[in-house]
């Protein structure tokens, strides 16, 4: 590894210019220390930097690039996007196409609006359900983290929760006050929750798969128990798959684990790595959305026409809508993946005598240093946060980026082969014999 010298320089000017040298708080390395190296360019499951050190990649721009960076189709379809405009403001019918495509593949949703980040989609879906029924208070999870939305940064996950911000500053109380926050994968809170407020709750938002404070999975019928409690209460169910959607199955976290969600948020593989962002359901509710409804939802750049030519390039790539759910060889290879990946690091991990609890889901995972299983934020912020940060950077210096904190989840793509996981396990190896 060459020394990040020009990194270290562009983190310099960068600390001049931009708050923190950075446009989003994780990319700042403060959880691990450090400086953030900087990006010449990235290409399939590799990123380089400007010192000239190539990593592979387990971020993937957070998630969205699960065909890599750069994949020719991709690039292909956003240049000839780029030909005929980058933007309109006016309906086009990339916008249409992707939109049927999302419809025809996620089982919940028959309807979608399109917007430009995932926040923007769960801030929506947050006030599509007040309209829909006519209340104020949500349930959210802690360690979930649905963007940077005033109700629902309250215990967030991400980097609020890395900087030790979960609640931020600048959010008047009175709004965090119709947020109730339970822990995630319990069912007596919310049953509490629902008896302490008849007809108060307009919604539950989570994430299927919790993803944002490390990774935990729903445990057996919790997600089932949301979905009949809700249903039961008047109240709606939002399945956050900004994240897990088109990730996890072709048809998302939903389709996984055999749950409709009223309310569906989506955001980064849709986009193949430009901004987007969806929110989708229950055509009755998504009318409530204007023009047709009275719940106000805008944007000069939504549909934009090279996001949606990224997403339905990388959408296609995938095969989504084309096979059956569980028969679709895309995801069945990163489910395989995924294992080897899972299997080589916990051996590795006994090899040199380092508890490490690996939770994975399809091609997302997350390591805790840690002797016991993770459900829930509390159990996550139990693990050896220190230890996370040594192993981080071990792996960093022998050419393994993985997201620089333990409350983020790490991500592998189509363009990842057996290769690169067992140079990373070996590397892990030799790693955790010294952390
Ligand atoms: C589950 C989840 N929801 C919402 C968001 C917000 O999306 P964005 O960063 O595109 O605003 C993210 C990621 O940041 C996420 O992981
Ligand atoms: N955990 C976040 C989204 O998934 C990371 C992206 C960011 O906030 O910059």
């Amino acid at each position: 590894m060459k020394p990040r010298t020009k990194s270290e320089e562009w983190f310099a000017t960068a600390q001049r210019y931009l708050v923190g040298g950075v446009n989003s708080p994780v990319r700042a390395f403060r959880a691990v220390g450090g400086t953030p190296f900087f990006v010449e360019r990235a290409g399939g499951c590799r990123v380089w930097d400007v010192d000239g050190n190539e990593y592979i990649d387990y971020v993937l721009t957070w998630g969205p690039a699960i065909l890599g960076h750069a994949h020719p189709r991709v690039v292909r379809e956003v240049r000839e996007a780029a030909d005929r405009g980058t933007s309109f403001g006016i309906p086009h019918p990339g916008e249409v196409r992707l939109a049927e495509l999302i419809c025809r593949s996620v089982p919940s949703i028959e309807k979608v609006r399109l917007c430009n980040s995932g926040t923007e989609a769960c801030m929506t879906a947050v006030r599509l359900a007040r309209g829909f029924t006519g209340r104020d208070k949500i349930i959210k999870f802690a360690g979930c983290y649905h963007g940077h939305v005033d109700s629902l940064l309250v215990k967030a996950g991400s980097g609020a929760l890395t900087f030790g911000h979960p609640d931020s500053a600048g959010i008047p109380q009175d709004f965090a006050r119709h947020t109730i926050v339970l822990p995630y994968n319990e069912t007596e809170p919310v049953r509490a929750a629902f008896a302490g407020h008849p007809g108060g709750i307009a919604a539950v938002i989570l994430e299927p798969v919790a993803g944002n404070a490390g990774l935990f999975v729903p445990r057996p019928g919790w997600l089932e128990f949301l979905r009949e409690i809700t249903a039961r209460e008047g109240a709606l169910l939002i399945f956050d798959e900004v994240m897990t959607g088109f990730r996890v199955a072709p048809g998302g976290a939903q389709q996984r684990y055999g749950i409709r969600p009223d309310l569906t948020t989506l955001g980064k593989v849709i986009g193949g790595g430009l901004p987007v962002g969806a929110i989708g359901g229950r055509r009755e509710i998504m009318d409530c959305l204007a023009p047709v409804g009275p719940v106000y939802q805008a944007g000069t750049l939504s549909g934009n026409p090279l996001a949606t030519a990224a997403g339905l390039a990388t959408l296609k790539e995938l095969g989504v809508a084309t096979h059956p759910p569980d028969g679709n060889p895309v995801y069945r290879r990163l489910e395989e993946l995924g294992q080897r990946l899972e299997e080589g690091l916990r051996e590795a991990a006994r090899a040199a005598g380092v508890p490490l609890t690996i939770n994975r889901c399809g091609s997302m995972f997350g390591l805790y240093f840690t002797d016991r299983p993770v459900w829930n934020l509390d159990d996550a912020l139990q693990s050896d946060r220190e230890r996370f940060r040594r192993f981080f950077h071990g792996m960093l210096e022998a050419g393994v980026y993985l997201a620089p904190s333990p409350f983020e989840a790490g991500f592998l793509s189509t363009a990842h082969t057996e290769a690169e996981v067992e140079a990373t396990v070996r590397a892990a190896a030799e790693v955790l014999r010294r952390v």
